[in-house]
């Protein structure tokens, strides 16, 4: 699980995001959506520790992660996987999954490797440089490191940005099939529609504020939300 708690947070004296209570469960999809420039980045930026908090709580696991690093929020499983620079270009898609697994003897590497590819359809493009690929394998990649350096909780921003509509599908599968495996997913999107189908639970942020949490559906009933800041009809 993450939550948040009252959490105010910016980016050096700008406040973005305003007494935000936040919680994505384990095994489901929480997406967060709203207009552009609402928050929803800095939201997972804040989690990650990227962002400034100015006030309130993170935590992670059920563990208090306001006041610690970045790396430290990774090894207590935290994922997060922004559009871009999400891999080691340079390197091969294997070289970018060894340095992920660091932790792993050579057996325990082959053995997780043999895992993951079974869930992310990476397998042949091993060899390959990962600047030679499209930005939707790149997102793949990215999560198979996240996943064999043990992730528990992964944070998607925007992950269908700039794919083809093919490729968004296969991306939103791998969301999907995450939490059905039990995973904690978060998943902020500009494109709500998609998102909101494929969540269980979501949050609407607008100028910094959550304007709705809870199911889907209740925000796409609601013609004032839906409508206004999503440019989704309501039902
Ligand atoms: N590194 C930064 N430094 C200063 N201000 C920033 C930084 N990143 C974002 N902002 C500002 O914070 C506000 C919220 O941005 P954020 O990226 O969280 O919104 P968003 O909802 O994810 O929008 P989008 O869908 O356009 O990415 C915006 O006004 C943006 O200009």
């Amino acid at each position: 699980m993450i939550a948040t708690k009252g959490l105010d947070a910016g980016y050096g004296k700008l406040q973005v995001l305003f007494d935000v209570n936040f919680k994505a469960e384990q095994g489901a999809i929480t997406a967060v959506v709203g207009p552009n420039g609402s928050g929803k980045s800095t939201l997972l930026k804040a989690i990650a520790g990227i962002a400034k908090i100015f006030r309130g709580v993170v935590e992670i696991g059920g563990v208090d992660a306001t006041r610690i690093a970045p790396h430290e929020r990774a090894r207590l499983g935290l994922a997060y996987l922004p559009q871009v620079k999400n891999v080691f270009q340079n390197l091969t898609v294997e070289e970018n999954l060894r340095m992920a697994a660091y932790h792993l003897d050579s057996r325990e590497y082959k053995e997780r490797l043999r895992e993951i590819l079974e869930v992310v359809p990476i397998g042949g493009l091993l060899h390959r440089r990962a600047l030679e690929l499209s930005g939707g394998w790149r997102q793949m990649v990215a999560v198979a490191m996240a996943l064999i350096r043990g992730a528990k909780y992964f944070m998607f921003d925007e992950p269908t940005a700039q794919l083809s509509p093919k490729f968004a599908e296969e991306v939103l599968n791998l969301v999907k099939k995450l939490a059905e495996m039990g995973y904690t997913v978060v998943l902020a999107e500009q494109n709500a529609k998609k998102a909101l189908e494929i969540a269980h639970s979501c949050y609407l942020l607008v100028s910094g504020k959550v304007a709705y949490e809870g199911p889907p559906s209740g925000l796409l009933a609601r013609a004032d939300l839906a409508e206004l800041y999503l440019g989704i009809k309501s039902i």
